[in-house]
C-alpha cells in the first residue's frame, strides 16, 4: 500500500517528527510592526500583540530590534515583550553602551549584536568582527557576564565565522541580505557562500543562525543549508501579516520550514 505523504499529512506526523528530526527553529522579527505603529507616533499596532499572535502561529522566538535611532522598537517595548514572551527572546543591538545597558538589564535569551548607522534604510553588512575585534569582545564579555547567549550577524565569510568562535559566542547569523537581492547565478553563488561558512560554524561548534531579507518564496534554500538551526525573519512575515493577519503569516512561514526539516 503506497502512502501519500500530503502537507496535511505531514501535520500528522509532525509531532512524530519532530522528536526525529530537530526542526529549523523560527524566529519573528517584529521591528516592522512597530514601524507602521511609529509612522504616526502613536500606540497601535503594537508590537507586544504581534509578539503574542507569531508565538500563537508557531513561533520559536522573537526578535527585536532597539536601534540607537529608537526609529521602531522603543525602550517601552522591551519592557513588555520581557515580561510577556512566552518564547525565546532575541535582542538585536549594536555595540553600544546604552543599549548593552538596557539588554543587560533585560536579560533576553539571545543577544545578537548587529552593525548600525543611522543613515542606513536597514541592515546593510555584517559586523566587521576582523577589523574590531576590540570593541565586539567588550560587547560580547557584557552580554556573556549577565547570562545572555550571544550571536554576531556576520558576512558569509569564513574567516568572520573563525573570528567570531575565537570571542566565544554562541552562534553567528550569518547575513542572507546579498543573497535575497542577487539574481539567479548571482544567488546559487551567495548560496555556497552561506553553505561554506555554516561548514565553519559547525566545525567551530557553535549555532548556525541565519536572517535578513528571506521571504515565502526565498527560503526554502536557506532553510535546507546543513546544520541550520535557526532563521531570523521579520520583514516578509509583517508584510504578509498587513494581508491575512500576524498568526496567520507566520504559521504560513512555519509550514514552509517544516517542509524543508
Ligand atoms: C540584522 C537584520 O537584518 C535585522 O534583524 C535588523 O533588525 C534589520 O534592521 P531593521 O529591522 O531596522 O530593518
Ligand atoms: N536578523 C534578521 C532579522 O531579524 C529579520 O530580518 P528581515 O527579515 O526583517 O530582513
Amino acid at each position: 500500500m503506497s502512502y501519500l505523504l500530503t502537507a496535511d499529512s505531514c501535520h500528522f506526523f509532525q509531532p512524530l517528527l519532530n522528536t526525529l528530526v530537530p526542526m529549523l527553529e523560527l524566529g519573528v522579527n517584529i521591528d516592522h510592526v512597530a514601524t507602521v505603529r511609529q509612522a504616526r507616533r502613536t500606540f497601535e499596532p503594537d508590537p507586544v500583540v504581534a509578539a503574542a499572535l507569531a508565538e500563537q502561529g508557531g513561533a520559536d522566538g522573537i526578535t527585536f530590534h532597539l536601534r540607537e535611532d529608537r526609529r521602531h522598537i522603543q525602550d517601552r517595548d522591551v519592557e513588555v515583550l520581557m515580561k510577556t514572551v512566552n518564547i525565546k527572546t532575541n535582542f538585536e543591538l549594536a555595540c553600544a553602551d546604552d543599549v548593552l545597558s538596557i539588554a543587560v538589564k533585560a536579560k533576553p535569551d539571545w543577544g545578537l549584536l548587529v552593525p548600525e548607522s543611522r543613515e542606513e534604510v536597514t541592515t546593510e553588512g555584517g559586523l566587521n568582527v576582523l577589523g574590531d575585534k576590540g570593541r565586539i569582545k567588550d560587547a560580547v564579555a557584557r552580554l556573556k557576564d549577565a547570562d545572555i547567549l550571544v550571536s554576531l550577524f556576520i558576512d558569509s565569510d569564513p574567516d568572520q565565522v573563525e573570528a567570531s568562535a575565537d570571542l566565544g559566542v554562541d552562534a553567528v547569523e550569518l547575513h542572507t541580505g546579498p543573497y535575497a537581492l542577487a539574481k539567479r547565478d548571482a544567488q546559487i553563488h551567495e548560496l555556497s557562500r552561506l553553505i561554506e561558512s555554516g561548514k565553519v560554524a559547525t566545525q567551530r561548534k557553535i549555532r548556525l543562525h541565519a536572517g535578513h531579507g528571506l521571504n515565502y518564496t526565498n527560503v526554502r534554500p536557506v532553510a535546507k543549508i546543513p546544520h541550520m538551526i535557526e532563521l531570523n525573519i521579520g520583514h516578509s512575515i509583517v508584510s504578509r501579516a498587513v494581508m491575512v493577519g500576524m498568526k496567520e503569516a507566520v504559521m504560513e512561514m512555519r509550514r514552509i520550514l517544516d517542509l524543508c526539516s
